[in-house]
């Protein structure tokens, strides 16, 4: 990535990663992503604000010499995660007098991963600030969004909060701001926040009531464009963070030999009679950041899986899991399928969600193929559902 002028003496000298197909080996991340860096001059002091992932360190090197910079007083690390960190070592090698600074936790965890010595370190409490001369940081220690160790950093007289992960969107793009590519932006920013921000909405909500209290002319994160309008992503944020569910049922299914997925199919053209929004997805090939995403406001989650070795199939099993950590704002759940000869699938994959605060409908579990007694039980299901819709008044 280019060196880029953000406002006078402030610089975007991080690097794209346009190859970048999933991120933590988790959760795959369609359009690539960028790892931001900036550089701030004051008239006194100069300090960089974030690194980048392991591998691109060459590129950020050459960032920082094509910027003209010398000498380098401060990095601020807002989070000590590696795609952030990974070529911080580096850095302090080529700018011997650099300190780091962070949050208490986060000294602790460059400790860890990268070994950093104490006295390269320069430790700051909230509301804490440094002058670089004609420029002020102040540090907002804002814990679990989304590890024990975040803070974010705000450039006083520029008005511009470096947010870290917190609003970022895992998008390539050579726009160095949220630009006509608001929808693709829009949908990425979502994705992001449920695969990354979900568990963390009650930290959200107080954060953004924090941030309330800043005037924030540009919000640079740490991955994707920069906004210029704040508050179309504090919007955005606003709705993602709320309970607000909305008239939507996902149905994240596996079936080996067909029977499951009639039931799905039936239950599916069921509930869209019923004016409520389905999305079944497939997990034989699903994408898991995009099931996330739909998880983040569906009302309903019906996980529908046959038994297997007398339990639920393991990519139903795994989806279970990951929306119990996940922790969607879905308020019902159920749970459908078909068995040949005993099991514990219902009770297996109740337990796995065990952390949801939901009601769970009564499960539709049938022996082999679905006969007229099964789609029976779908429709009272389907029934259920629009009852419970009704009820949350969002029909
Ligand atoms: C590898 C395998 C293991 C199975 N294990 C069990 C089992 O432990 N208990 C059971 O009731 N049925 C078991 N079954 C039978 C299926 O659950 C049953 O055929 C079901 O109807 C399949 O649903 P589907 O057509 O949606 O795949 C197994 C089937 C397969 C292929």
């Amino acid at each position: 990535m280019a060196v880029r002028e953000i406002c006078k003496g402030v610089y975007s000298v991080g690097v794209i990663d346009w190859d970048r197909e999933v991120f933590d080996n988790l959760l795959p991340i369609p359009e690539g992503t960028t790892y931001n860096s900036y550089l701030i001059e004051g008239s006194e002091k100069t300090v960089l604000i974030d690194g980048v992932d392991f591998g691109f360190e060459e590129e950020f090197i050459t960032n920082l010499a094509r910027s003209g910079v010398s000498k380098i007083d401060y990095i601020v690390v807002n989070h000590s995660e590696q795609d952030h960190s990974g070529a911080i070592p580096v850095f302090l090698e080529l700018f011997p007098g650099a300190k780091v600074v962070t949050s208490e936790k986060c000294k602790e965890f460059l400790k860890i991963f990268h070994n950093i010595p104490d006295f390269r370190i320069i430790v700051v409490g909230d509301g804490e600030t440094i002058s670089l001369g004609d420029k002020t940081l102040e540090f907002l220690i804002t814990p679990w969004v989304h590890w024990p160790d975040t803070m974010m950093t705000y450039l006083r007289e520029d008005k511009i909060l470096f947010s870290c992960d917190f609003f970022g969107s895992h998008y390539a793009t050579g726009n160095l701001f949220v630009d006509d590519d608001r929808e693709m932006h829009y949908v990425l920013a979502k994705r992001y926040f449920a695969g990354i921000m979900m568990p963390f909405r009650g930290k959200v909500k107080d954060y953004l009531d924090r941030l309330s209290g800043y005037e924030l002319e540009i919000i640079a994160p740490s991955h994707g464009p920069l906004y210029k309008d704040t508050n179309y992503i504090i919007d955005a944020y606003t709705e993602w963070s709320s309970d607000k569910v909305r008239n939507r049922v996902i149905i994240p299914y596996i079936s080996m030999h067909g029977s499951t997925e009639k039931m799905v199919k039936y239950l599916t053209e069921a509930l869209l009679s019923r004016g409520i929004e389905v999305r079944p997805f497939n997990l034989a090939n699903a994408d898991i950041g995009r099931i996330a995403m739909d998880l983040l406001d569906a009302a309903t989650i019906i996980v529908a899986s046959p038994t297997v070795l007398f339990g639920p199939h393991p990519k139903a099993a795994n989806i279970a899991f990951l929306a119990n950590i996940l922790k969607p704002k879905a308020r019902l759940v159920g749970i459908i399928g078909s068995y040949g000869w005993g099991g514990k699938t219902v009770n297996s994959l109740s337990a796995m969600i065990g952390k949801l605060d939901v009601e769970v409908l009564d499960p539709v579990y049938i022996k082999g193929l679905p006969d007229e007694e099964a789609y029976a039980g779908i429709e009272k299901l389907a029934d259920e559902i629009l009852n419970k819709h009704k009820e949350y008044n969002i029909l």
